[in-house]
């Protein structure tokens, strides 16, 4: 299967959530120029990397603004969307969430950051997540994690081996740490023998200046493509074969060993 994927790296105005709708819809109708299969877009495009003392009465109540839109979208535009996160309120609770909508604007799937940011005071405002994503796009086998949950591989590992060609990575990533976002990012491809799409924020906001540097790449972990650091969309086609290629020569799924948790140094 070859299919094109928008990277779209966002500017995002921290705690304007009508703005950065309406900015998110723009770039959505700017990229479907190029004909996407998938469009990708980064963490808490709704209200930015996050604005602690109104994220209550900002977040978007059970999700209804965000799936309204995406899906509506993606069924007008017949595309597939990984819909980055948005601060969703549920119920009492605060979820970093990600929505995932296919091109008949059927919901694909909802995942919840795992991994709260504590430098950033994340999980004192947001209810983590407590299951894995597995979805399919197209007749592809996906998954995701958010920003920081990429430097946790246990949990990516986890979701690869449910059998995972094409892996996203919504963020919001801060410049100041860009070689880990990079590195972490082919390290996990690398690892995983995937596709990965990881698509971040762009520009100053809410005093931080975030990094870009969106990429999507192949299972050799080799860019297909690469921002910079302005606001930019990008595209870049996978093929689902090459992963079969990589995967028979170097082949960690069949070569690793699971009974390594019961392995003691003693
Ligand atoms: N939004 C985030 O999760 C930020 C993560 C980050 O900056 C880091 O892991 O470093």
């Amino acid at each position: 299967m070859k299919l094109r994927i928008g990277l779209l790296q966002m500017h995002v105005e921290l705690g304007k959530p009508d703005v950065n709708y309406a900015h998110a819809l723009e770039l959505m109708e700017k990229a479907m120029k190029h004909e996407p299969d998938i469009l990708v877009l980064p963490e808490t495009w709704n209200v930015g990397f996050f604005p602690a003392e109104h994220l209550d009465e900002l977040a978007d109540k059970n999700g209804e603004r965000t799936q309204e839109m995406l899906s509506t979208f993606a069924k007008n535009n017949n595309v597939n969307i990984v819909g980055g996160t948005v601060a969703a309120k549920i119920g009492n609770d605060i979820l970093n969430r990600s929505y995932v909508f296919n091109r008949e604007g059927k919901i694909a799937e909802t995942f919840d950051k795992i991994h709260g940011f504590s430098l950033s005071g994340e999980p004192g405002y947001f209810r983590m997540g407590d299951h894995l994503a597995h979805f399919n796009l197209d007749g592809v086998a996906c998954s995701m994690a958010v920003c920081y949950d990429i430097r946790f591989p246990e949990l990516i590992r986890r979701e690869a081996l449910m059998g995972v060609d094409l892996f996203f990575v919504p963020a919001a990533w801060p410049k100041i740490r860009n070689t880990h976002w990079v590195r972490l990012n082919q390290a996990r491809a690398i690892e995983n023998q995937f596709y990965l799409a990881a698509v971040n924020q762009a520009g100053r906001s809410g005093g931080l200046e975030y990094a870009g540097n969106s990429l999507l790449l192949d299972p050799w972990g080799e860019e297909i493509c690469r921002l910079e650091d302005e606001e930019e969309i990008a595209f870049g086609r996978i093929d689902t074969d090459v992963i079969q290629e990589v995967r028979s020569q170097i082949n960690v799924f069949r070569d690793r060993r699971p009974d390594i948790d019961k392995i003691t140094a003693e």
